[in-house]
């Protein structure tokens, strides 16, 4: 259903934003985990999306409260909370988004495959409601352990009948943006102008900043190279240990799944050339799914974009992160076939 504000103040702002050509679709929305330290911010980010017209907010608790909050903000889409297993259905049902950023957060000693063991489950569950209420929507995942949780839910979707490689993305989006603040701090750089990609995974070392073809170009010495690829490798720990036992990334988290969501969005509403990193299923490498700078159009994945030129040190970072990456694939496609 497509609703004609093109001609309207809110019309010709979008149009003025790039937003969209004739008419803005109608979208809908979920954020699955809602009520968690994400997902409230979350919300937020997409109440203020003018290209959400229906948000649905899912938890197992304190769903009714959040939607009311954020219901009161006079932007254009409709709120609703949905709480419990029950209401799961009503939530997905018509949705051309999903956000899942339900789950345990780390504490300060763990890794995020920590994580795995609670988090493995309830990501399955969740996309096994997806491939029955809304098998078209793209689904962003946000629950860690990112690089198993992803291919949990390829299995999931495989076994439904219902998967199409072109709608699963990993968000990796809060890598690029620790990349380009750190960066444009180092290089004293406008952080606004500043574009980096970030390859390979979502945890240590298989988080892959190209900082070779970081822009604008700085030449910065190579010490400094490696701090930076360090430092954004262990940010997510850096703001773990921060918040000592209270949790790990959820402002920046949000606010990154709210740039990915948009890109989404922006992707199907067919406004072109919109480019993001992702973890996807790839052929990128020899590895079955990889992040990478994705298309995105229409139906989701339009172009796995490959990985440029590398300089020795991110030639060999690849190297070395491919047998973590492909052990954390492989865990999390076990797990989905076993239980
Ligand atoms: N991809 C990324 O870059 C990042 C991922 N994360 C991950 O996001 C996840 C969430 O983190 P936080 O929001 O800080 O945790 P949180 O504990 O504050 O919130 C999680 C929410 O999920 C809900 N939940 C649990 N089981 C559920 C189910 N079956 N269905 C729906 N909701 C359910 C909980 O009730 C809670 O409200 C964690 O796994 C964390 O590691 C965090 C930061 C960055
Ligand atoms: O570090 C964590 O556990 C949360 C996360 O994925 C991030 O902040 O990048």
């Amino acid at each position: 259903m497509f609703r004609s504000v093109a001609r309207s103040a809110a019309g010709k702002n979008l149009l003025r934003r790039g937003y969209a050509t004739e008419s803005v679709p109608d979208r809908k929305v979920a954020v699955l985990g809602a009520a968690g330290g994400i997902g409230q911010p979350l919300s937020l980010l997409m109440k203020l999306n003018p290209l959400v017209s229906r948000l649905a907010l899912y938890d197992i608790a304190n769903t009714p409260g959040v939607a009311a909050d954020v219901s009161h903000v006079n932007t254009r889409s409709e709120v609703a909370g949905y709480v419990g297993e029950d209401q799961l259905k009503q939530a997905l049902e018509g949705c051309d988004v999903v956000i899942i950023p339900a789950g345990v957060p780390r504490k300060p000693g763990m890794t995020r495959d920590d994580l795995f063991n609670i988090n493995a489950g309830i990501v399955k569950s969740l996309c096994a409601a997806i491939a029955k209420y809304c098998p078209n929507a793209l689904v962003n995942m946000i629950s860690n352990p990112v690089n198993s949780t992803v291919p949990i839910a390829a299995e999931v979707f495989k076994k439904a009948g219902t998967y199409d490689e072109k709608k699963l993305f990993g968000v990796t989006t809060l890598d690029v943006v620790r990349a380009k603040t750190f960066y444009a701090g180092k290089a004293k750089v406008n952080v606004a102008d500043v574009n980096v990609p970030v390859v390979g995974g979502h945890a240590g070392i298989t988080i892959l900043p190209l900082f070779s073809q970081a822009t604008p170009k700085a030449n910065l010495p190579e010490e400094d190279i490696k701090a930076l690829t360090k430092r954004t490798q262990d940010g997510g720990t850096e703001v773990v240990e921060a918040k000592a036992g209270k949790g790990s990334a959820t402002l920046s988290m949000a606010y990154a799944g709210a740039i990915f969501a948009d890109a989404c969005l922006k992707g199907l509403n067919g406004v072109p050339d919109v480019v993001e990193c992702s973890f996807v299923q790839s052929t990128v490498t020899e590895l079955p799914f990889f992040a990478s700078k994705v298309r995105l159009g229409k139906n989701g994945v339009e172009e796995v974009m490959g990985l440029g030129p590398l300089s020795d040190n991110e030639q060999a970072g690849l190297e070395s992160l491919k047998p973590e990456l492909k052990a954390s694939i492989e865990k999390g496609i076990k797990f989905a076939n076993q239980n």
